[in-house]
């Protein structure tokens, strides 16, 4: 069949609209502050991959656009949030059957012992059948300083099920940036089965605390705007300290400082309380945290 002569039409908008896909796309733009390189990444391979299901209603050669993915980026800087996302798009495009996401990271698959990992990973690709395999950082599955590391396994496991179009999963190699890039380097088969890349940067302090408010806002909770100075202060000192993590360590922030604000009413019991006095995190109880003294 000749595109040109083909009387066979498909409405993009109407494909579009019954994928609802539409829906994921927007509480991602929602629900996640900033981000903008991510979502327009994420919109772009939703719309190829469209294309591509069109093209196969059509007749046309599909050309089999890779699935499998790389998130790269700082912990807490929203890898996981979005690989469920993707899930639900390939899932709703019918590339995958159930849609699930199982996260997992190199202890879930390689065994200490010979003879361990083969199982473990085959276990876990078999529970992560029809949806999407999300695999934190990846990079420790391959130790070049240990010549008998079972990682190797692992990843030559994988690499057979990357290979087997016709297996109904797809996996996401996530991790800091630097480190993916090295292990792809040295793992050219792998990196070649991996055809969408996308980078998280990090967060500035001012979209932080908008991510902080929206979490409490979830949680019926909110700050004073005095409450809202110190934390932003509070998010710059976090940054500077170790094993910072991005929105991960500003939930962690804000549940000790809930934890603070009950402690506060608490040591008050003659007092009747207001549901403003429920609901809001004062400076107090954010100053008190350790970073301040
Ligand atoms: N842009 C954002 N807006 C709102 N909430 C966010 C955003 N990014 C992350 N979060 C929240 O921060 C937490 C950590 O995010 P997530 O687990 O997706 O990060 P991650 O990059 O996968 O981190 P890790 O790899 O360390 O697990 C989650 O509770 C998530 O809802």
């Amino acid at each position: 069949m000749s595109v040109q002569t083909s009387q066979q039409t498909v409405n993009l908008q109407t494909e579009f609209k019954q994928t609802q896909i539409q829906e994921v796309l927007d509480d991602l733009d929602r629900e996640l502050i900033g981000l903008q390189t991510v979502k327009t990444r994420i919109r772009e391979i939703a719309a190829l991959l469209l294309v591509d299901r069109l093209r196969q209603k059509l007749g046309l050669s599909s050309s089999n656009p890779g699935l499998h993915m790389s998130f790269t980026g700082s912990p807490g800087t929203g890898k996981t949030t979005v690989a469920r996302k993707m899930a639900d798009i390939l899932y709703r495009l019918g590339y995958i059957k159930k849609g699930h996401l199982i996260t997992v990271t190199r202890d879930d698959l390689v065994g200490q012992y010979i003879g361990h990992t083969a199982p473990k990973t085959k276990q876990v690709l078999k529970n992560a059948m029809g949806g999407v395999l999300f695999i934190d950082e990846a990079y420790y599955l391959y130790r070049p300083d240990n010549e008998r590391d079972y990682g190797a396994e692992a990843i030559e496991i994988l690499l057979q099920v990357m290979e087997n179009q016709r297996d109904d999963l797809v996996i996401i190699f996530a991790g800091y940036k630097d480190k993916m890039d090295r292990f792809y380097t040295s793992n050219p088969g792998l990196a070649s089965r991996v055809a969408n890349h996308v980078n998280f940067p990090d967060y500035t302090p001012e979209e932080l605390l908008m991510i902080g408010k929206i979490m409490l806002q979830e949680q019926q909770y909110q700050m004073t705007p005095e409450a809202e100075k110190v934390f932003l202060q509070y998010i710059q000192r976090r940054m500077e300290q170790p094993h910072f993590a991005n929105a991960r360590s500003v939930r962690n922030a804000l549940d000790r400082a809930r934890l603070r604000q009950a402690n506060r009413i608490f040591a008050t019991p003659g007092k009747k309380l207001t549901k403003f006095d429920l609901v809001t995190i004062q400076a107090e109880d954010i100053l008190k945290s350790r970073l301040f003294q």
